[in-house]
């Protein structure tokens, strides 16, 4: 559906040149729900910008639904356009159009009749729960109506491929989550494909099928959330899970239990799925000659299923310990040794 093939951005700068996205290959498959996170700076936005000809590549090809939007210019690329739509953190609603004007101005520039507009627009407002606000101005909105305005305007002409830039990054934690079950349920009663650039990994966790984490216009790992979430292997991934599944509390206990027992072992066990820890945990406590102390267990949930992870502080004799730690090995459960700074 959307295939990057060594795409490459430079920017001349007055001191030299930037590369901002540097030799990515991606492929997003119609119909999924596909993520980009990564830091400020990272070269998310402009490798998403160039997805609708936003931008064009220095290097590579970027092809959406057959056609090579990196050659296409003028008339053919304002046609593409409308089928690769796109939503902002800021909105970027017309301020003096009322939200049913918002809606038409997409449809009024390809060309749609206004006796066609109007049903159109109407489908749209129910389809996005603003019944009611028609007639309303952006500036008598929510952050979360207006975004929703953004995304019925962006599904005005039928796309095929929505691109969602920090979509939810200027709203609080509920309408964040309001705009992803949204985000969500068009996905699946349109078949709507779905990119979207953010920082939080909680956008990634609730909705994504798939991630890539960019770092410095590389995109450093990829894969299905779930399994991402598991297993991070990269250091800025760990960095990115550990925002959903360590609170700054547990953090901040951590750093004192370390303070507390420097001899101890700390380590992250991962579980998937219907697995729970509980009865392997049980087995390393009678087999070993260790304390065993939990520090903190959670569970969350992803597009794919569920997963769990379980921090403990092993304490004992170095050899009982490694012993453990090898015993979880070979039981198949995720661990990994946190460093200790
Ligand atoms: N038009 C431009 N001219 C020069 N440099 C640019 C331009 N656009 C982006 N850059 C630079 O390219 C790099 C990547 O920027 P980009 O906005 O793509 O990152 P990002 O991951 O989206 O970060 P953010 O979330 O802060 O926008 C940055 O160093 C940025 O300063």
């Amino acid at each position: 559906m959307i295939k990057l093939e060594q795409i490459t951005k430079q920017f001349r700068l007055s001191n030299g040149t930037l590369t901002a996205v540097d030799a990515v290959d991606l492929e997003i498959r119609e119909g999924e729900i596909f993520g980009i996170i990564g830091y400020s700076g990272a070269g998310k936005s402009t490798l998403i910008r160039m997805l609708n000809g936003l931008e064009k590549p220095t290097g590579g090809r970027v092809t959406v639904n057959g056609m090579e939007m990196s050659k296409v210019s003028g008339a053919d690329l304002r046609k593409a356009r409308q089928k690769v739509s796109m939503i902002f953190q800021h909105f970027n609603l017309l301020w003096s159009r009322t939200v049913a004007e918002n809606i038409a101005f997409p449809l009024e520039i390809a060309g749609v009749k206004k006796a066609d507009r109007e049903p159109r627009v109407r489908e749209l407002i129910r389809l996005v729960g603003l019944e009611g606000r028609e007639d309303a101005y952006p500036s008598e909105l929510s952050g979360g109506q207006k975004q929703r305005v953004g995304i019925a305007r962006a599904l005005a002409n039928e796309p095929d491929v929505l691109l969602c830039d920090e979509a939810t990054s200027a709203l609080d934690p509920e309408t964040t989550d309001s705009i992803l079950d949204l985000l969500t349920d068009i996905n699946k009663r349109l078949n709507l494909t779905i990119v979207l650039i953010t920082h939080e990994m909680h956008v990634i966790r609730k909705i994504c099928h798939r991630v890539a984490v960019m770092e410095a216009g590389r995109v450093v790992e990829m894969g299905d959330v779930l399994q991402v979430f598991r297993s991070p292997q990269q250091p800025i991934t760990k960095r990115f899970v550990s925002q959903v599944t360590e609170s700054p509390d547990v953090k901040q206990a951590i750093g004192q239990l370390v303070s507390e027992n420097p001899d101890g072992t700390l380590i992250r066990l991962g579980f998937v799925g219907e697995r729970t820890g509980e009865p392997v945990l049980a087995r390393l406590i009678r087999s070993f000659d260790i304390d065993v102390n939990i520090l903190q267990a959670n569970v969350s949930q992803t597009h794919g299923g569920t997963f769990g992870s379980i921090i403990l502080n092993l304490m004992g004799d170095e050899a009982a310990v490694a012993q453990a730690v090898e015993f979880l090995h070979s039981e198949g459960v995720e661990t990994e040794v946190i460093e200790r700074d």
